[in-house]
């Protein structure tokens, strides 16, 4: 609709749809109203009527705006319905992005601006206050307005300084269903501050952040709604968060109310850029397609459906509680309950009530019973489970623990070794590095600690390491106290000048290694320290009771080295070759002489 200045208050009332509006409002919807315009243009006009309505001055009759005819016709409504209501009203304004609360011009301090998911933004600790006729009203429209910020300005005498935002908060409550519904609508009359122009040299300080802060604001409330147009920027972000205005007016512009925007227009020629700006985002606005939906108080649903609930089980428990010693008396008896419910109540109409809610009751107790025992089984069973896992972690823990013992004591026994090296001076010198008595040089049983050091007599060749080597073997303690040879030991041993002669002999010519001496004349180690010094050698081939056995001496051959062993194998093929068949190979010396480095030097022998 467009009004021309001779429209009368009322005819804008009546022609802008402000009924179906404030209907609305009372089915729960959020609803707005606001105007937009330059300074001047007649905004506060509109929706609250002349300045001179709020001064001591005799009223002119007649010019009342939207808020108070709206107020009147929303009274109308409730007065003449049967549902309750409960109307309150807040008034704020918001003042160089300060929100002030019109109706309690003692705080000092400004009010924030808070936000819920549930509620939308809203103004925290805002006065709310009830009103249940239109003097009430009145009175607080008319104190709010005197509490607003206005002043003199080149285009308008009274221009309002800073938006001021009216609330009607309309809770009904129906009564007339089985259960209370519950609606809260709300309506918000906005009165926009003006946007205007800065001019050069007619403004002071004040003004000049006044209108900045104006102007900054409604430039805000612009982008909001270019980016509500646009069907690509609706879904994203809206610069709701960018001022207060648009932050109290998100649900209105984009949410789920529904909205009038009023533009107010000047008709002088000087204004039409003014005039353009205004139409232009009023056309833009009226793009704006929302989807209003009702707001039911659903807390308040959820408390009277408790409520009722309540009052069932109760009557319930009365009913039970009144029954339960006949039921007794019954189950001792053998009686049935039906019978001796019957004979205790004396007739049957109120008892068919009774039976089938106590019956009912019973049944639900018995399914619960069942529930519970069904839930009592499953945490046995998870507990049964809990326990077998607990035991084999147990026993985990304890071989885990032995594991760890058993790998400390090879530890400690390869620091020996380490300790005992040929590196090690201790080692040459003969100092004992053993806490439990055994000899540095000696080789011990790593497996069982009493199985006591024996010494391995070691040949004094330069190629050969002079170590004790460490053994473990599974002889029972008993075995080893009573002084019997550890028969694995002596395995171990000879597997290690096995080894030792095959790692330094020729391959092709592997010599068996020679038995091990009469092991019955070799005692225990134990009894070995008695005759001879652990690290010490025997004197003369005799073997020495009590000694270790000794080890194979070399032969000439083998002492020659490794490069007359080498030798000799090659003339004895050559003799053993058959000449005509198969040349004869020729010992080559020179070949023999470049061989011998690749055989000798991973001892680093230098020979
Ligand atoms: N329809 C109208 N009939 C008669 N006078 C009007 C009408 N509209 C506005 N006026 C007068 O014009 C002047 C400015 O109006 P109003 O204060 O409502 O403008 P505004 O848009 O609210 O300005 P501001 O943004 O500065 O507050 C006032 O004196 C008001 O009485």
């Amino acid at each position: 609709m467009i009004f021309t200045p001779e429209c009368s208050q009322q005819e804008i009332f009546e022609s802008t749809g402000m009924r179906k509006l404030i209907n609305m409002a009372i089915e729960g919807y959020t609803c707005t109203v606001f105007a937009f315009g330059q300074t001047g243009s007649g905004k506060t006009y509109t929706i609250t009527g002349p300045h001179s309505l709020f001064s001591k001055d005799p009223k002119e009759g007649g010019l009342e705006g939207l808020m108070q005819r709206s107020v009147a016709f929303l009274l109308e409504q409730v007065h003449g319905s049967d549902e309750m209501f409960q109307l309150c009203a807040s008034y704020s304004e918001i003042y160089n992005e300060q929100v002030r609360d019109l109706l309690n011009p003692f705080l000092t301090y400004s009010l924030v601006v808070r936000g819920s998911r549930t509620g939308g933004f809203y103004v925290e600790n805002l006065s709310v206050v009830e009103f249940c006729n239109l003097e009430g009203f009145i009175t607080l429209l008319e104190r709010g307005m005197q509490n607003r910020q206005t002043s003199s300005q080149t285009q308008n005498e009274h221009s309002s300084r800073s938006h001021s935002i009216l609330t009607l908060y309309i809770k009904r409550t129906s009564t007339g269903a089985e259960e209370a519904v519950v609606t809260q609508g709300k309506l918000c009359i906005v009165d926009l501050a003006g946007s205007e122009r800065v001019k050069d040299g007619d403004t002071t300080e004040k003004l000049l952040e006044e209108t900045g802060n104006i102007n900054r604001s409604l430039l805000t409330l612009g982008k909001c709604i270019t980016a509500l147009v646009d069907p690509k920027k609706r879904n994203g972000h809206i610069p709701y968060r960018d001022s207060k205005l648009t932050m109290l007016l998100s649900d209105s512009l984009g949410g789920k109310g529904i909205t009038l925007m009023i533009a107010c227009v000047s008709p002088a020629a000087a204004n039409l850029q003014e005039t353009m700006n205004t139409l232009r985002y009023s056309s833009k606005a009226k793009r704006i397609k929302n989807k209003p939906v009702a707001k039911n108080n659903l807390r308040e649903q959820i408390l009277a459906t408790l409520q009722r609930e309540i009052r069932i089980l109760k009557e319930e428990n009365t009913i039970l509680r009144q029954n339960l010693p006949k039921f007794l008396e019954d189950s001792e008896s053998g009686a049935s309950v039906s019978s001796s419910t019957r004979s205790m109540c004396g007739s049957t109409e109120p008892l068919g009530e009774n039976v089938r809610s106590a019956s009912s009751s019973e049944a639900g107790l018995r399914s619960l019973l069942q529930d519970l025992m069904r839930e009592v089984d499953k945490l046995q069973k998870d507990k049964r489970v809990l326990l077998n896992k607990q035991e084999s972690s147990d026993q985990q823990r304890e071989r885990l623990s032995q594991e760890n013992v058993r790998l400390l004591r090879k530890l400690r026994d390869l620091e020996r070794v380490i300790c005992s090296s040929p590196h090690s001076s201790s080692s040459y010198s003969g100092t004992s590095l053993d806490d439990e008595g055994s000899s540095g040089n000696s080789p011990q049983c790593l497996t069982n600690p009493t199985c006591y050091p024996a010494h391995i007599p070691t040949e004094q060749s330069p190629s050969r390491p002079h170590y004790p080597v460490m053994y473990c073997c599974t002889c029972s303690v008993e075995a080893h106290q009573q002084g019997q040879v550890c028969p694995e030991l002596l395995e171990r041993l000879a597997l290690h000048e096995h080894s030792y002669s095959i790692h330094h002999s020729q391959p092709q010519q592997h010599e068996k290694l020679p038995p091990i001496q009469d092991t019955s004349a070799v005692r225990h180690p134990k009894a070995a320290e008695r005759g001879t010094k652990a690290g010490q050698e025997p004197e003369g081939d005799e073997p020495v009771p009590g000694a270790f056995p000794q080890p194979r001496r070399r032969s000439q051959g083998e002492m020659r080295g490794y490069a007359g062993r080498f030798q000799d194998m090659l003339e004895a093929r050559a003799q053993k070759a058959p000449s005509a068949e198969v040349p004869a190979a020729k010992p080559h010396r020179a070949l023999a002489a470049s061989a011998l480095p690749l055989l000798v030097k991973r001892r680093g022998d230098s020979s």
